[in-house]
């Protein structure tokens, strides 16, 4: 093969033929050849130059998108200047700052381009805070850095790629451009847009000069184009497999022992969002270990605030008052260092929805051990393998390859279960656990958070489910517990006319039909108006019921019950 870059000058301009299939150049140099070395040089660094746009705009828009506030807003407006000028004149004013050559002219490219993927990845990123799975990492004490890396990078990527794949062909053209104009690789080296630069003196007598360059070009442009659908088609998976529906039975085993440690301890807590609403108002409550405390109510009662509160996941506009207090730690005034290692460690945390909370992209095994390495123990594969199947799950070891989408809702509930508890906190924190779930599975799915934990807050809606798994219910209205006790003396002796009414409204196995609990319960975002909250739906209410809001005395907070 001819060397490029070795002129012949008794073989100027030669027209295309058997010796030189392309014809050769001014300095008599096999354009063949040439045209090859030129791509081969284009190509890498249009290579280089993706690699470093989408990793760098990747990681900015990731940053972006994720921490929000004023990063996201300082980001975004400098990607606004970015895409706002065109790239040529960027990519133009950057080399010229760093004078000429392949390398300075590959910097000012990807000066210039990293905007784009990072605009994409800012997109994908958006929000990704208050994604269950992510919410599900934190509470398993995972940091900021390691969030990123592995649950809201690897989803962005796939995105950012197949856009930043999109602009390869501008960037074949615009590295061409500016080669054109000097500013690349210098001579002798081949590289495709100065080949042109040389042939404009004799393109009217040397036609052939044209044909390589421009045949490699056209081709990478397309090829990037084809590449980016294939690219769209591939990263974009859509779940094919229906999900298995029967779970096995679950072994029962004894829950933890009941001891006098107090796992939880809620003193006063008040919870008032940015908005006004006052979502918690006043509300203490204990549960000690080996013990579940379920809290119940109607829709906007505060249930999830509470739980929230207690796992420090409210909002940071949100005004917090009381104190909270899990297995000795003051949960409330825990620095963020102190608050991380207490979650997985003090606090677990079992989500509602375990598809959402399950990384996607990650085998169910991924979801399982970083429960372990957020606190900087490396589980071995049989530990893991083990503790999935302990609760429950069959043929863990080949389960816990799979992704999420292939595992039925109960079993991979009991993965999430095993996951918030690998580190055995003296606390459960379980925010409606079943609802995502079929019926049949919620028993088996509440059998196995029992059995895994020390002790259980559960937040749930449905009455009958919980008289079965809790020991203590705490009914909570407009922000507020309004009667609380054993689960047995709540179902056969209710005392507040509220709690009465949602058993009543409780669909039985047999028996009367449920009556539907008419009105519904006042709007936290407004004014309370005096007296009880329940009072305006309440069939036994007296006239003080409207004039004082009763408090809670002896388990129950109502003017009909102990206090008058
Ligand atoms: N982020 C928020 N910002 C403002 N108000 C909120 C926010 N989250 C909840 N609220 C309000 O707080 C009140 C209590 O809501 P919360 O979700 O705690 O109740 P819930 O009993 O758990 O209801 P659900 O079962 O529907 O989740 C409601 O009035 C709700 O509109």
């Amino acid at each position: 093969t001819a060397d490029p870059d070795l002129p012949d000058y008794a073989n100027q301009l030669a027209a295309p033929g058997a010796a030189h299939w392309l014809g050769t150049d001014d300095a008599g140099r096999d354009l063949l050849a040439r045209t090859i070395a030129g791509a081969r040089t284009s190509l890498q660094a249009v290579l280089v130059v993706f690699a470093l746009t989408t990793t760098l705009g990747l990681l900015v828009g990731g940053a972006a998108g994720y921490l929000g506030g004023i990063v996201d807003a300082v980001i975004s407006r400098v990607i606004d200047v970015m895409l706002g000028l065109p790239s040529q004149i960027i990519a133009l004013a950057i080399v010229g700052a760093l004078g000429v050559g392949a390398d300075n002219l590959i910097l000012a490219i990807v000066a210039a381009g990293w905007a784009y993927p990072a605009r994409i990845a800012r997109s994908a990123t958006l929000g990704s805070h208050t994604r269950l799975d992510v919410i599900a990492a934190r509470m398993a004490g995972i940091g900021p850095a390691r969030v990123l890396r592995t649950h809201i990078l690897p989803g962005a990527l796939a995105t950012v790629v197949v856009a930043a794949t999109a602009t390869v062909g501008e960037t074949v053209l615009v590295l061409a451009g500016l080669s054109f104009l000097g500013l690349g690789a210098q001579p002798p080296t081949a590289e495709l847009g100065q080949m042109l630069a040389d042939s404009q003196g004799s393109l009217v007598s040397s036609p052939w000069l044209l044909i390589g360059p421009t045949v490699i070009i056209a081709l990478t442009v397309t090829a990037a184009m084809l590449l980016s659908d294939a690219l769209r088609d591939v990263l974009d998976p859509q779940p094919t497999e229906v999900r298995a529906r029967t779970a096995p039975p679950v072994a029962v085993r004894a829950p933890a022992t009941v001891t006098d440690a107090v796992a939880l301890r809620v003193t006063d807590l008040a919870v008032t969002y940015s908005d006004g609403a006052r979502a918690v108002r006043g509300v203490s409550l204990t549960l000690r270990s080996g013990q579940c405390l379920a809290v119940v109510g109607e829709s906007g009662c505060g249930k999830t605030t509470l739980a929230r509160a207690v796992l420090r996941l409210l909002p940071p506009a949100a005004t917090i008052t009381g104190h909270v207090q899990v297995d000795d730690q003051d949960i409330l005034n825990l620095d963020a260092p102190a608050m991380r290692r207490a979650r997985g460690r003090a606090i677990g945390y079992v989500a509602q929805d375990p598809y959402a909370a399950c990384d996607p992209l990650h085998p169910v095994r991924h979801h399982v051990t970083e429960a372990w390495l957020a606190h900087r123990r490396r589980p071995d594969r049989s530990t893991v393998t083990g503790r999935v199947a302990d609760l429950g799950v069959q043929h863990a070891r080949e389960r816990l390859a799979e992704r999420p989408h292939r595992w039925s809702g109960g079993m991979l509930q009991r993965a999430t279960i095993a996951a918030a508890t690998v580190h055995q906190p003296a606390l459960t924190v379980a925010d409606e656990p079943t609802s995502a779930l079929d019926a049949d599975l919620s028993d088996d799915v509440l059998i196995t958070l029992r059995q895994a934990s020390q002790a259980v807050l559960l937040i749930s809606h449905d009455l009958r489910l919980v008289a079965r798994h809790s020991d203590h219910i705490a009914v909570m209205y407009a922000g507020r517990i309004v009667e609380t006790g054993t689960t047995g003396d709540i179902l056969d002796n209710p005392r507040h006319p509220y709690t009465r009414a949602l058993l009543a409204a409780t669909p039985p196995v047999e028996g009367p039909p449920a009556r539907s609990l008419p009105g519904a319960p006042p709007s936290l975002a407004h004014h309370i108006d005096p007296g009880c909250a329940f009072a305006p739906r309440c069939v036994e209410a007296r006239s003080i019921c409207h004039d004082r809001e009763p408090v809670l005395v002896g388990g129950v907070a109502c003017f009909n019950g102990d206090q008058r």
